[in-house]
């Protein structure tokens, strides 16, 4: 493709060199250039991607994206100058692997909790309507069922228009994706042309790096302020922040409550553990979900499906067919009779919301909470005492452990957790940094009746140490105490 052509929907201050050259590929890595490759400079969070600009040219690149130009240039070599290489680099990645969002419906799920719920649900429901659809989510990428393991929740750039050029070749007519705060802010779904986004909710998350509540409330709300007038913005009506979200989309606004009146409503009728019994929209339907926060997960599915045309009843009947997503509030059953229950819940808001779910399904049957908790090093520390207050609010018992270390000292960690308690709700929580023996010895507890919540690695099959990432499955490892294979 000509360099050109990729230029045509950003604004160059300069451009130095031939613009009709030949591009092979679009990289912002330095190490992933190959010949004829254009290479982008990010000013990263770690390194400014300008010095590497000699190795890329070393390696092959033929143009270069910057936003200050070298003061030396090399003959043969294309330099296009912008204001900004991280506002730019979406839309340039986009042209280049054919404008997939415009060639399929591209549906985007932001906020803190149910992003992967919701998209995954999304998939599995559109798939079951006999559609090809791709899926991009912090558990794994789909392309019509072709599994492609996934680092991020949103891909960096160019490996998220691959992946959506790859769905349009394998010929999607729908892509689910999940939008973190991260990729809105950096801008990695620039130039994305979006059918629809939805809202999940609010609450304290990724502090480290947005630093205020503020600028994480304005990264999700960037992402509907981008939305186009033919897209639609399904929002959370019973979460203080979803209406701000929508304030200023051009897009169609549509709510969605479990409370009060809006366009897609749902109130629970019984719950059990194998599922709940809903009415939506004055229909009733039986789903394999428990919790409230799946209804509200439930009614956005269902929003953005009649959103995208299904009718209302054919969308109850896949919707009971539906089952829970890796490593969400995902029940396995101990032959002594209690239930463990694996999540990835790994704030105090979704702790707060899972405990909720297991005690309105406990109601009155008389049977003990729990709870085996960590969380995660080099990463917001201020949710560490608040994680450990919602863990032991509503459990008989907590143990404390370890979630993924990373380059902190797992004790730390656990001090941080513990310095969240006074010394009457120490009486309830001990500490083992081994989380395997921190999740045998809550089985050791467990009597019949009674539930295990072991929370904040849901679907990971790895724990990571020091960077290096070692197996580590929480559902393995249950399997394993209660003898069973899968
Ligand atoms: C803090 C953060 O989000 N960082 C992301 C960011 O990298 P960065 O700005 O730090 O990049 P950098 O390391 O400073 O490098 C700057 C530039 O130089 C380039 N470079 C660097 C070295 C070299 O030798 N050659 C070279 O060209 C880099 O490719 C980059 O373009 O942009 C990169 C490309 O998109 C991301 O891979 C990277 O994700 C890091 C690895 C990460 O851990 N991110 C997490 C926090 C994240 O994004 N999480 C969210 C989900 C969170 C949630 O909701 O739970 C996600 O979407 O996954
Ligand atoms: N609507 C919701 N409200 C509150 N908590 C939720 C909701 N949906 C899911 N959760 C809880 O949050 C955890 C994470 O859910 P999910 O993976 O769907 O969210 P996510 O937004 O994709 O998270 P991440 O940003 O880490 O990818 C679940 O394990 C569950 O405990
Ligand atoms: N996407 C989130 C996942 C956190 C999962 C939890 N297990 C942890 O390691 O903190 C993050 O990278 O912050
Ligand atoms: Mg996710």
């Amino acid at each position: 493709m000509k360099l050109q052509e990729l230029l045509k929907n950003i604004e160059p201050i300069q451009i130095v060199g031939d613009a009709d050259v030949e591009v092979s590929g679009v990289n912002i890595d330095s190490r992933k250039i190959k010949e004829g490759h254009l290479f982008v400079a990010i000013k990263g969070t770690q390194v400014d991607g300008h010095q590497f600009i000699s190795k890329a040219l070393t390696l092959g690149a033929k143009s270069v994206l910057c936003e200050d130009m070298p003061e030396e240039k090399i003959e043969g070599v294309t330099y296009i100058q912008v204001a900004s290489t991280e506002d730019a680099v979406g839309k340039v990645a986009t042209l280049f692997y054919g404008d997939p969002s415009k060639k399929l419906k591209l549906v985007g799920v932001t906020g803190t909790n149910g992003k992967t719920t919701i998209a995954t649900l999304l998939y599995n429901m559109f798939r079951k309507f006999g559609h090809k659809c791709g899926l991009l989510s912090t558990v794994c990428n789909y392309i019509e069922g072709e599994a492609i393991p996934a680092d991020h929740t949103t891909p960096d750039p160019i490996e998220l228009n691959m992946l959506l050029g790859k769905m349009v070749e394998a010929g999607c007519e729908y892509a689910f994706m999940e939008c973190s705060s991260h990729a809105i802010a950096q801008k990695r779904i620039g130039g994305l042309e979006f059918a629809g986004g939805l809202f999940t909710n609010l609450t304290r998350d990724h502090l480290d790096y947005h630093k205020t509540f503020e600028n994480y409330r304005n990264a999700k709300k960037a992402f509907f302020d981008g939305l186009p007038k033919t897209a639609f913005a399904i929002t959370n009506a019973d979460d203080k922040n979803g209406m701000i979200m929508v304030q200023n989309t051009k897009a169609t606004v549509k709510t969605y409550s479990t409370r009060s009146m809006a366009d897609f409503k749902a109130r629970i009728l019984e719950c059990h553990f194998g599922g709940m019994y809903l009415e939506i929209d004055g229909r009733e339907v039986g789903v394999q979900f428990i919790g409230k926060f799946n209804v509200s997960n439930l009614l956005a599915v269902y929003g953005a499906a009649v959103m995208l045309g299904k009718k209302p009843e054919d969308v109850l009947v896949v919707m009971s067919t539906l089952h829970s997503v890796n490593g969400r509030l995902e029940p396995i059953q101990s032959p002594e009779g209690y239930t463990a229950i694996v999540d990835y819940a790994h704030t105090p808001d979704a702790l707060e919301n899972v405990l909720n779910a297991i005690h309105e399904v406990l109601d009155g049957k008389g049977g003990e909470v729990i709870t085996v908790c960590g969380a995660g090093g080099n990463r917001d520390k201020g949710k560490r005492p608040l994680m450990a207050q919602e863990a032991v609010k509503q459990s008989d018992k907590v143990i404390i452990t370890s979630d993924n270390p990373r380059f902190e000292e797992p004790q730390d960690i656990i001090n941080d957790m513990l310095a969240g308690l006074n010394a009457q709700q120490m009486k309830t929580v001990i500490s083992i940094v081994d989380r395997k023996e921190a999740i045998r010895t809550a089985c050791m507890l467990a009597k019949k009746g009674d539930v295990i919540l072991v929370a904040g690695k849901g679907h990971e099959d790895y724990q990571e140490i020091k960077g290096v990432k070692h197996h580590f499955d929480d559902k393995e490892v249950l399997r394993e105490i209660f003898g069973i294979d899968k």
